[in-house]
């Protein structure tokens, strides 16, 4: 064994940090890694779509220790990825000759199912001779958590195999919804203790240690979804040659998740006016509030010293927040949308109806639903927080 590795005295312990899209998970890493016990942690952020933001916007200070991996969810269109990151990490990350880092916390997309991702780290033979699986936990939105878990099945699934669930945003809800939300997570998880986490602040030693990961601990449900990775992972070993020629073939389209669900980036060159961009994301919400999953980006604002980094998190906008520099020197308006059923075009669209501007490409039609609800006003655009 190389110099590396023969330097450690046991297995790396690794976290996944999951749970539904805006519903907290970079929140609570940007103020772990403030903490003592992630000072020598490595970070992997996984970002559905080509384009990521969560390296920008969060973990300042710990960059050194950070991989990116975008262009794709680990639990589907780049796992073997994640394992090429693990495998080789003791060697990208070593100083004077020994692995550098003595933890791993991967945070996962909102769409990914944890049943794959657990899958390879538990049952790898490379893997399992650096790593163990240290634990599993998941963020869950006070506000969405309740309709998010009625109508998707990974928040079920997140929520379900995590071995500590964070309830996030609990400033924002009352008592007897945080109540019933409570009651359904015990429902479906009754082993795994329920904290409250509100803007991130939650002690690292109540995420970390108490034992690895222990399947056998988990609902039949859970286990079911593990023995059908094992079993699917089986059958990928036989249809490998077959799966390598078809993506080949055709290619993965990184920027989708499932039939219809997909990321968009759009960029704007020129600082925006801020009223128009209001204007825009309350209208397009008014119209698709429903497919409008999330919306995260960091704005170039007419007027505005610094960069704005927003979030709408289904019909939630939280406050604007003003940065007091660019994380980097791309100056532009980046802002990233995961939606059900809306591309490109018809984003762009409802952005032409706000504004005189010509937009870059031909629009499309869009399908205007009536009733859609609009965007509970967590911030508006003028009223900035730091
Ligand atoms: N009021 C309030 N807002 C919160 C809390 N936790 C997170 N937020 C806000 O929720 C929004 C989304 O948070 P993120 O941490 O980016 O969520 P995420 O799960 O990483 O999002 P994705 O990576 O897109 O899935 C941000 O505007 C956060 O400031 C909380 O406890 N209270």
């Amino acid at each position: 064994m190389s110099g590396v590795l023969s330097s450690l005295d046991g297995l790396i312990p690794v976290s996944v940090l999951t749970g539904f899209l805006g519903s907290g998970k970079t929140t609570t890493l940007n103020a772990l890694v403030r903490s003592p016990e992630m000072a020598r942690a490595l970070v992997i952020i996984n970002e559905f779509g080509e384009v990521g933001l969560d390296h920008d916007l969060v973990t300042q200070g710990h960059e050194e220790m950070q991989v990116e991996m975008i262009g794709g969810c680990l639990c589907c269109t780049i796992r073997g990825d994640l394992l090429a990151t693990l495998r080789d990490a003791p060697w990208r990350f070593a100083r004077e000759g020994r692995c550098w880092f003595d933890r791993v916390v991967i945070e996962t997309t909102g769409l990914a199912d944890p049943a794959p991702i657990l899958h390879t780290l538990m049952r790898d033979h490379t893997l399992e001779t650096i790593y163990r699986l240290d634990s599993v936990i998941a963020t869950v939105d006070a506000v969405n958590g309740a309709a998010t878990l009625a109508r998707q099945e990974e928040a079920v699934k997140q929520a379900a195999m995590a071995d500590r669930i964070l309830l996030t945003k609990t400033d924002l809800v009352g008592e007897p919804e945080r109540e019933a939300l409570t009651a359904r997570l015990r429902a479906l998880n009754p082993a795994a203790p329920i904290l409250a986490a509100e803007h991130g602040a939650v002690a690292a030693h109540a995420l970390f240690g108490g034992g690895a990961f222990d399947p056998a601990g988990k609902s039949a449900d859970v286990q079911d979804w593990l023995r059908a990775e094992a079993y699917a992972d089986h059958d990928h070993v036989h249809d490998h040659a077959h799966a390598h020629a078809h993506a080949h073939a055709h290619g993965h389209d990184v920027n989708r998740h499932g039939p219809d669900i997909r990321a968009t980036c759009l960029t704007f060159e020129e600082p925006l006016d801020p009223e128009t961009f209001e204007r825009w994301i309350e209208l397009l919400t008014w119209m698709r509030g429903e497919d409008v999953l999330r919306i995260k980006g960091i704005l170039n604002l007419q007027g505005q010293p610094g960069p704005v980094v927003v979030h709408g998190v289904q019909h939630v906008f939280h406050p604007p927040v003003v940065l007091d520099e660019w994380p980097s020197h791309d100056r532009r308006t980046r802002l990233v949308f995961i939606t059900r059923g809306l591309d490109a075009a018809a984003l762009e669209e409802t952005f032409a109806m706000v504004t005189p501007e010509p937009v870059p490409d031909a629009p499309v039609d869009v399908d205007v639903e009536e009733g859609g609800e609009a965007l509970t006003a967590g911030g508006s655009l003028t009223g900035w927080t730091r």
